[in-house]
């Protein structure tokens, strides 16, 4: 929903801040989407039963907006929090506590509003791994509301105390802010608590409710329920949370983890049995690459400056590749891979999502509905994959230095005989005015030579080119690149053609590089932390919604029935190495060559 109206009428933007402003020189002050907003309908009422009313930050108590000022948030333009917690600081409970007089949900909650983080699978690896450190380092960094709590709720018999041992091996501090971090550890543990309980049992999320309830304390209950389980138990765990641990009368989320099913027909199923107990403003799809730092920049990159969107389309640019590789293999987990593989593990989420992004027209404002809507025509304009624009490899076991690697079938939890991707290539078309004919290429593969993920940005030819003589037969080796390099060592940087100084006239290939860790002396934070953030301050912007899936799913689930049906052999490649032949071939039938195959170092032609 629009924020329009609200903006423009309702919202005293000259109000001080609540809290000092930080010193930080790229401090801005910016108006934060989920901070004030008109209550979505669908979600309060599913939720609270209760009356509509303007809200004024989901974070925070309901607040009538004819009586109460919305809150601007500052933000630093890199995303860093000015005050330790501005958004959910003191002067909210001032708000938050005073009655509101209109019968208004809130009206006769004690000391404002609390947030309950509920790890489903905290027993899991994703939860050790990514969920529990990136909450830490939310409430390090300040980010989290005051009254907030962490339960942990799987099958595994444990007690609080088990739990916080467990979470305390992952937890790290900040490396450039690390003074006071044990404290800091402790007084985070200590808001985490444990509830064991099978993921069907309406008793279980039953008695977390009441345990909830304790730690609430009568303030205004919101719940984020974060679903780290397998996708087998998604639906379970959602039926019985959203009947027997829902808030009462503030708002109750879900995160839901991928796999969001198998193919077209398995994910609409997902949807369709996940809105019998929620409506789709409740759901919180997550694609962690949408929160990495380098995605969230790509739109800056193309709307704030003014060189790069008049050259974004086919008239400058002559492919796109979008390339994730991984040095490591499936360990252990390839008995959940292996039912998917990884089109569906890695492009048909993450690659495709930064295609979207990357190909969108503008948005008509940054609000989540907007931006989602351009991402939707975006995939409902792709061509549907077909199999002979795909290749797909699987790595085979290999000795390297006096160490053997095992191959993707060695692993005992793989079917035998399996012949699941574990690496594939793909050109994919959007048949839109922007890009018609413009090959979008995709590569992603486990056990390969390293691990990156880059967006690569191939542009044409100069026409004319008065220095050809100095290039050399292919024309196609001076062209401009444009690299993105999502991870590791974050980067943006462009080759340009140049000239070697001296007294002749001699040319090479140079970087203009923006190198993240020259330029930004702190630590990026992890996509988990913005997500987790995100969802609790309602913000869906980096989140699927379902019409988005439904268009993902439709261009890769013929070819996936396709290589299924035929049972095609994938091409055997070496642990390590970089991937099968059958690649180059795929980019060569489009006059491509992938870019990470030549060195990035500044180069003579
Ligand atoms: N791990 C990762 O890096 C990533 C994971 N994901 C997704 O996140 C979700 C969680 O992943 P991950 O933590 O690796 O999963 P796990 O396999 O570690 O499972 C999480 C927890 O769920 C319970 N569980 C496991 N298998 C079953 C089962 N068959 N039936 C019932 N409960 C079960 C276990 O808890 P207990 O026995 O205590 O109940 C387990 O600790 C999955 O959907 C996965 O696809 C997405 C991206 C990356
Ligand atoms: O979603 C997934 O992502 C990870 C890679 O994530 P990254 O943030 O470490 O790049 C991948 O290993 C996993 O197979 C996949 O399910």
């Amino acid at each position: 929903m629009s924020i329009r109206p609200f903006l423009t009428t309702h919202i005293p933007i000259n109000l001080p801040p609540l809290r000092p402003f930080h010193t930080d020189r790229m401090a801005a002050l910016t108006f934060h989407p989920a901070a004030c907003f008109f209550p979505r309908p669908r979600e309060a009422a599913a939720t609270t039963k209760q009356p509509l009313h303007h809200y004024c930050s989901p974070l925070r108590t309901l607040v009538p907006r004819t009586t109460r000022p919305c809150l601007l948030r500052a933000r630093s333009s890199n995303g860093l929090p000015q005050t330790g917690g501005a958004s959910f600081g003191s002067s909210n409970e001032v708000l938050d506590g005073t009655p509101t007089g209109d019968g208004a949900p809130g009206q006769g909650q004690r000391g404002g509003s609390t947030v309950s983080i509920t790890v489903v699978g905290a027993s899991g690896d994703l939860a050790k791994k990514k969920i529990f450190p990136a909450l830490f380092a939310l409430f390090y960094e300040g980010w989290l509301p005051e009254h907030f709590t962490v339960f942990g709720y799987a099958r595994s018999e444990m007690n609080d105390q088990e739990l916080r041992n467990m979470i305390s091996m992952t937890l790290t501090c900040r490396i450039d802010k690390s003074e006071n971090c044990g404290d800091k550890m402790e007084q985070f543990l200590k808001r985490c608590f444990y509830q064991s309980g099978q993921y069907n049992s309406e008793e279980g999320f039953a008695e977390l409710d009441r345990k909830l309830k304790e730690k609430e304390a009568g303030r205004l209950p919101n719940r984020l329920f974060y679903l780290s389980i397998p996708p087998n138990i998604f639906v379970d765990v959602v039926r019985s949370a959203s009947r027997t641990a829902s808030s009462s009368s503030g708002w109750t989320r879900f995160i839901v983890e991928k796999p969001f099913g198998r193919d077209s027909e398995s994910s609409g199923e997902l949807t369709r049995s996940l809105k019998k107990y929620l409506v789709e403003e409740q759901i919180f799809r997550i694609d962690h690459y949408l929160g990495k730092e380098l995605v969230e920049n790509l739109s800056v990159l193309r709307f704030s400056n003014l060189v790069f969107e008049p050259l974004w389309s086919r008239n400058y640019i002559r492919n796109v590749q979008l390339i994730f590789s991984e040095d490591f293999g499936t360990e252990g987990r390839g008995g959940y891979f292996d039912n998917y593989g990884i089109i569906r593990d890695i492009m048909q989420n993450h690659l495709l999502q930064i295609l979207a992004l990357f190909a969108m027209e503008t948005p008509v404002s940054l609000d989540a509905e907007d931006i989602r809507n351009e991402k939707v025509k975006v995939l409902r304009s792709m061509r549907q994959l077909k199999l002979e624009d795909v290749v797909v490899g699987q790595y085979k076991g290999h000795s390297k230095g006096g160490k053997s690697y095992p191959g993707y079938a060695d692993d005992p939890t793989v079917p035998k005989g399996s012949v699941t991707p574990t690496f594939a290539a793909a050109a994919l078309f959007i048949d839109n005015a922007r890009w018609d004919g413009v090959p979008f290429l995709m590569k992603a593969g486990k056990a390969l030579h390293t691990r990156r993920a880059e967006i690569r940005v191939q542009f044409r030819r100069v026409p004319g080119n008065l220095y050809r003589r100095n290039i050399g037969a292919d024309l196609d080796k001076a062209t401009n690149e444009l690299v993105l390099r999502v991870q590791p060592d974050e980067a943006i940087y462009l080759k340009v053609n140049n000239k070697v100084p001296g007294l002749g006239m001699r040319l090479d290939r140079s970087n203009l590089n923006l190198l993240y860790s020259e330029r930004y002396r702190r630590e990026i934070p992890d996509a988990y932390e913005r997500l987790l953030l995100d969802a609790m301050e309602g913000e869906r912007r980096l989140f699927i919604r379902s019409d988005e899936l439904d268009a993902a799913w439709a261009i890769f689930t013929p070819a996936l029935r396709e290589l299924e049906d035929r049972k095609v052999a994938p091409e055997l490649y070496p642990y390590g190495s970089r991937g099968p032949v059958g690649a180059h071939y795929l980019a060569a039938n489009y006059n491509v060559r992938w870019g990470d195959i030549t060195s990035d170092d500044d180069g003579a032609f």
